[in-house]
């Protein structure tokens, strides 16, 4: 990029960075300062971003999201668009494919040259789960032991990695519609942990949810998962999953909470459902971070309703092209 970037040399040429480079150049704590300070923007008028455009696949249903954003600041600023997919039956095939597939686009915000084309996929999962974990650092200052992850799929398994990394829980418990997948990953996790039962498996979503310090939702279906009477008080909640109805809460769970979200172009054009509930948004996890609003009461029960942004994106895709540049030349 020509602002703050040292490597003039890589300034006019076209980068691709493949998704085994993005991996190695991810890191938990730099992915989840550019997300907190994205955040941060959003509620400070420095990020630029309308609701994201969603064109479905006639037939298939499958849908193609577009995501242009700006994000003004000297470390992460950034001119980008995401191009993210959601195809259902992907996880299905004979040689199984993410359902959520991206690619983004990073251009230069003085002249609009594209710079480079990055490998999304990673990016958005790391993202997302570093978004859940900022939104759960400002709406849950409290002790953390028992972790509630509901679905045992890419969403489910890298909260799982990224909340024991930043909040060490005494107990991560998992929850899938099909027992044999959260048994597998609850396997899975402790062996690359290095424990024996802080990941375990739960048969029945009740068991999973009652008493934990901190929910998340991560699946794909559309039906209900955590019911209110379940809900310990004071518990927070990061709903992740983007379904039409929003249905893994169940109603009485978001009329009971103060519930949050990461924007509000955003929270206008998808979270129609929760709104004709009754519920009022109380604002942005932005506004936490920059102090335009107060941090809820200890007790009170929270949900931050996540959508993704582009300008999460757009940070994460200057941290990575500059990482890139700087360990390659
Ligand atoms: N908020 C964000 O920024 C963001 C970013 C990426 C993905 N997502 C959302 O996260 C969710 C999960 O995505 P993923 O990549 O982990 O998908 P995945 O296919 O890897 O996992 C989906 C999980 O949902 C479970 N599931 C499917 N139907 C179900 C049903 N009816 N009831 C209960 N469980 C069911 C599956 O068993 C599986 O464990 C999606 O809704 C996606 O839109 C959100
Ligand atoms: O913000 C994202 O990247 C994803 C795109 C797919 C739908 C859910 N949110």
């Amino acid at each position: 990029m020509s602002t703050n970037n040292n490597n003039n040399n890589n300034n006019n040429k076209l980068v691709y960075i493949d998704d085994h480079r993005v991996r190695h150049l991810l890191d938990w704590d730099k992915t989840f300062k550019a997300v907190e300070k994205s955040m941060e923007s959003v509620a400070a008028g420095r990020a630029f971003q309308n609701a994201r455009a969603i064109t479905t696949i006639p037939k298939t249903h499958n849908f193609l999201y577009t995501m242009p954003g700006y994000l003004n600041d000297s470390k992460y600023g950034a001119l980008g668009c995401k191009l993210v997919s959601h195809f259902p039956e992907n996880p299905n095939r004979a040689k199984p494919l993410p359902y959520v597939l991206a690619n983004i686009l990073l251009l230069d915000p003085e002249t609009s040259i594209l710079k480079a084309v990055i490998a999304g996929t990673d990016i958005t999962n790391w993202r997302t789960a570093a978004a859940s974990a900022v939104a759960t650092k400002y709406l849950h200052r409290k002790e953390n032991n028992i972790l509630a992850i509901m679905g045992a799929g890419v969403q489910g398994r890298i909260h799982a990695i990224a909340f024991q990394h930043f909040f060490k829980f005494k107990e991560v418990r998992i929850w899938n519609r099909t027992p044999e997948r959260a048994q597998k990953l609850a396997v899975e996790l402790n062996r690359e942990h290095n424990t024996k039962n802080l990941f375990v498996a739960y048969d029945k979503a009740e068991d999973c949810v009652r008493n934990a310090d901190v929910i998340v939702t991560a699946t794909t279906g559309a039906s209900t998962l955590v019911k209110c009477e379940w809900i310990k008080k004071g518990a927070h909640i990061n709903a992740v999953a983007v379904n039409p109805n929003n249905r893994e809460l169940d109603d009485a769970t978001y009329k009971a909470s103060q519930v949050y979200i990461d924007n509000w172009n955003g929270a206008r054009s998808e979270l129609n459902g929760i709104k004709e509930l009754g519920v009022e948004f109380k604002g942005q996890i932005g506004d936490l971070i920059t102090g335009a609003i107060h941090p809820p009461e200890s007790d009170a029960i929270t949900v931050f309703q996540s959508l993704g942004m582009a300008v999460e994106d757009c940070a994460m895709a200057r941290l990575i092209y500059d990482l890139h540049l700087s360990s390659s030349s």
